[in-house]
């Protein structure tokens, strides 16, 4: 049993293309948003769609929202996507899902390939910081700090399944991107929040 937990802050302009292509998929035993103290109408989009919304009173990060998403939920699988994905159709949920579901791997890391030439990039250099996985349910519940990672939470989850020594694959997401932080707030504002991400990021290194 596998559920389906989005963290999203300020999406409500993004997650119904999301939703529209996860709410009818089979697959899920229940699909979570978190809210993660959203100032627009994030969750209000997120409850059109008759999802289960976590609704925080604070922003968290990214970390504290999967975090909520985590108590909330009871399944063995989870699956975390970001709710700005560009392009999502269900077989990227199903390639994702395979090799965690059938016992292949403890935990699956989506790549985006033919997407756009930026995503496309971030995700062959930095292979391991990605939102879209599938994993068992004790590898994030043993990680340790996952409420304060805030954007360090992907790194945090790779580095915390290789320490364990578990099996992790990648799995190529064709055609698939995501909105960029500069397309979200403007250029000043993209480039200051996508500063204090990769500040986040840094936080993880070496811990
Ligand atoms: O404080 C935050 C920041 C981001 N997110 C969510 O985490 C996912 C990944 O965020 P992304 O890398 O796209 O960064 P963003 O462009 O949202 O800053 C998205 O679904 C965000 O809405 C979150 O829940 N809390
Ligand atoms: O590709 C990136 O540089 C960042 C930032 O994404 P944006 O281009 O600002 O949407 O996104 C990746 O890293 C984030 C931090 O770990 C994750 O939250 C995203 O899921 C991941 O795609």
């Amino acid at each position: 049993m596998n559920t389906l937990i989005i963290p999203a802050y300020n999406e409500a302009a993004n997650l119904p293309h999301v939703l529209c292509v996860v709410k009818d998929m089979d697959c899920f035993y229940e699909i979570i948003v978190v809210d993660d103290g959203s100032s627009d109408q994030t969750a209000e989009v997120a409850n059109s769609f008759g999802v289960r919304v976590i609704r925080l009173e604070q922003n968290q990060g990214k970390g504290g929202a999967i975090a909520a998403g985590l108590r909330a939920s009871e399944t063995p699988f989870l699956t975390l996507l970001d709710a700005d994905l560009i392009g999502l159709q269900p077989h990227h949920v199903e390639a994702l899902g395979q090799p965690v579901l059938n016992g292949e791997a403890a935990m699956s890391m989506g790549i985006f390939s033919s997407g756009r030439f930026r995503t496309d990039w971030a995700q062959k250099i930095a292979p391991s910081i990605t939102g879209q996985r599938v994993l068992r349910r004790e590898l994030l519940e043993s990680m340790p700090a996952l409420e304060t990672t805030r954007f360090g939470v992907d790194l945090a989850m790779t580095n915390h399944a290789k320490r364990l020594r578990l099996p992790v694959v990648e799995v190529i997401l064709h055609d698939l991107t995501q909105r960029m932080k500069e397309e979200k707030l403007g250029l000043a504002r993209g480039v200051a929040a996508r500063l204090k991400m990769y500040w986040e990021i840094m936080r993880v290194i070496g811990k």
